[in-house]
């Protein structure tokens, strides 16, 4: 069987589809930092469908790594001529391969710090890209400010530093292009946070301001954060993917990447440098992404949180399963309907209702084989960024909140750290300590987890908030996972009914 590499791509089967474009000839005009799971599922995909058709090839990527653990991925794209194999995985059980070419460089920041500066700096790239997670743009929960107290932030502060964060590097080329006089590229987040450009303008202004505020004010003033809103359930690569790539495929990949078949891409068409013929690839380019952004964040996102820690304590360990039990099917229908449908903003065109149950319907594809675990990851990034707000509003506007709040204990439960059956659970999540001390105190004092002002602001002092958090949590104790959505969905034991 032969390795995934340049001069492999011409003795594959047909059944996998390989780059018809010459690589070579391929120009650099992206740098992305974060290429994972995600990045090549989607952003890279979109590029090579372009560069299939002849288009965008002077838009190749040069994937960037900035944290030690991108070395794996660093070494694989070397042994690998920047290749990589992607699997859709259909519902009914079909597979489409897919050799992805259009990223043509990868360079680790830690291994070699100037090259990717001189990278951005070079005029030729027009567009920096990022996949870095939520927990990447390093702002606080509550206040939505830049954390100047980070320590890698301040080491990269202190003048005269080779920079190592993002912030870091992308403001020293930026920097580079403005004492050249070449005009600055345009900064495209394509990660799940409401208004990711406007948080990406923010935090990196923030960066430059505190690195020389003329500097800031110049950043401000010229460059483009482009907002999106990216769609595409990416689980984490396992071997068996790898057997499986080998098996189809006939190729040894090292990395291959698999998804679901579903795609959206939703971009603000905000590129002073230009950008690729995006429309071209079935991308919407449109003015104002924020109506889409709420729907996915709040609908999807919001509702992997209400499936993730119900599912995992009923002994649940895959989306699939949680999603073809029609118990939590349902309950995360009503959570939909009747409390993030509720917080979205008008959407002409679009069919809510169709949109509800094809994500059921999409995270009932047990062939994406999606972990609860990755979806229970880094909760504290993600439950105040995607579900409180649905209930901040909500609050405000005399909504119903009960499943919501339910939500939040059911990931308080999750955070004491045993399953129903008393097995141990991994809580993976940078503030893991923090949250398991609280967690702890659960049952004697029922709003220790929620006295977090840092991630909860001031909920705890909300007398409808704390009601049906408290109501949920007992119940999860007393009854268990399962028994609390039975109730929540029988509209039982709660003021606002069904
Ligand atoms: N996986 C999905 O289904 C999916 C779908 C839509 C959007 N996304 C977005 O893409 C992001 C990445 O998801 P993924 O599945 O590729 O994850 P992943 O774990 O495969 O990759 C994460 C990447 O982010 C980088 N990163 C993490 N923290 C960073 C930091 N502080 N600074 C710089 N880089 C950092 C890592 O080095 C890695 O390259 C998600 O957080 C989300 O915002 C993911
Ligand atoms: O990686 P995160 O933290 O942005 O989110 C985890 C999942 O909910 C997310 O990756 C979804 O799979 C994705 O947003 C689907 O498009």
């Amino acid at each position: 069987m032969s390795k995934l590499k340049t001069e492999s791509l011409a003795g594959l089967t047909e059944a996998l589809a390989v780059p018809t474009y010459d690589r070579a000839a391929v120009r650099t005009g992206i740098v992305h930092f974060g290429v994972g799971g995600f990045h090549r599922a989607h952003q890279a995909m979109y590029l090579d469908r372009l560069m299939n058709e002849g288009k965008a090839l002077d838009w190749g990527i040069c994937g960037v790594g900035v944290l030690p653990q991108d070395s794996a991925m660093k070494a694989v794209m070397d042994a690998q001529d920047c290749l990589y194999t992607l699997v859709l995985k259909n519902p009914d059980g079909t597979r489409e391969g897919r050799v992805i070419g259009s990223i043509t460089e990868y360079l680790l920041a830690p291994e070699d710090p100037e090259a990717v500066i001189a990278k951005m700096a070079s005029p030729q790239t027009r567009i920096v890209s990022l996949t870095i997670t939520e927990g990447g743009y390093n702002f606080h929960h509550v206040t939505g400010e830049f954390d100047a107290g980070n320590a890698g932030v301040q080491a990269d502060l202190v003048p005269g530093a080779v920079p190592a964060t993002v912030f870091g590097l992308v403001t020293e080329a930026l920097a580079r292009r403005r004492e050249a006089g070449t005009p600055p590229f345009t900064v495209m987040s394509c990660d799940n946070i409401q208004g990711n450009g406007d948080v990406a303008r923010r935090m990196f202004t923030a960066f430059a301001d505190l690195r020389d505020p003329e500097l800031g004010e110049w950043v401000r003033a010229n460059v483009a954060f482009p907002n999106s809103m990216v769609d595409r359930i990416t689980p984490v690569t396992t071997d068996a993917d790898r057997d499986m790539v080998a098996e189809d495929f006939g190729v040894e990949d090292a990395w291959p990447v698999v998804s679901e078949d579903f795609e959206q891409w939703v971009l603000e068409d905000h590129f002073p440098q230009g950008r690729p013929p995006f429309e071209d690839a079935g991308v919407q380019v449109v003015g104002d992404v924020e109506p889409y952004e709420l729907m996915k964040l709040r609908l999807l996102n919001a509702s992997h949180q209400g499936q993730c820690y119900f599912g995992y304590l009923a002994g649940y360990r895959y989306a699939h399963e949680v999603c073809q039990d029609p118990l939590f099917s349902r309950f995360l229908l009503d959570y939909m309907e009747r409390e993030a449908t509720p917080t979205l903003k008008p959407l002409p065109g679009v069919d809510l209702d169709e949109y509800r149950h094809k994500l059921i319907e999409r995270f009932s594809n047990e062939h994406v084989r999606d972990t609860l675990a990755r979806l229970c990851a880094e909760s504290s990034d993600r439950i105040p960024k995607w579900l409180l707000p649905v209930i901040r509003e909500n609050l405000d506007a005399g909504g119903e909140i009960h499943r919501s709040a339910a939500i939040v204990a059911s990931w308080a439960r999750y955070a004491e750290g045993t399953d129903e059956q008393g097995a141990e659970i991994d809580v993976v999540d940078r503030l893991r300590e923090p949250l398991m001390a609280a967690a702890a105190h659960n049952r004697e004092d029922p709003l220790a987890f929620i006295s977090q002002p840092e991630l909860f602001g001031d909920l705890a002092s909300n007398e409808r908030f704390v009601e049906a958090y408290t109501q949920a949590l007992a119940s999860l104790h007393d009854a268990g996972s399962r028994a609390t959505v039975e109730n929540l969905v029988r509209g039982h034991g709660n003021r606002e009914g069904g």
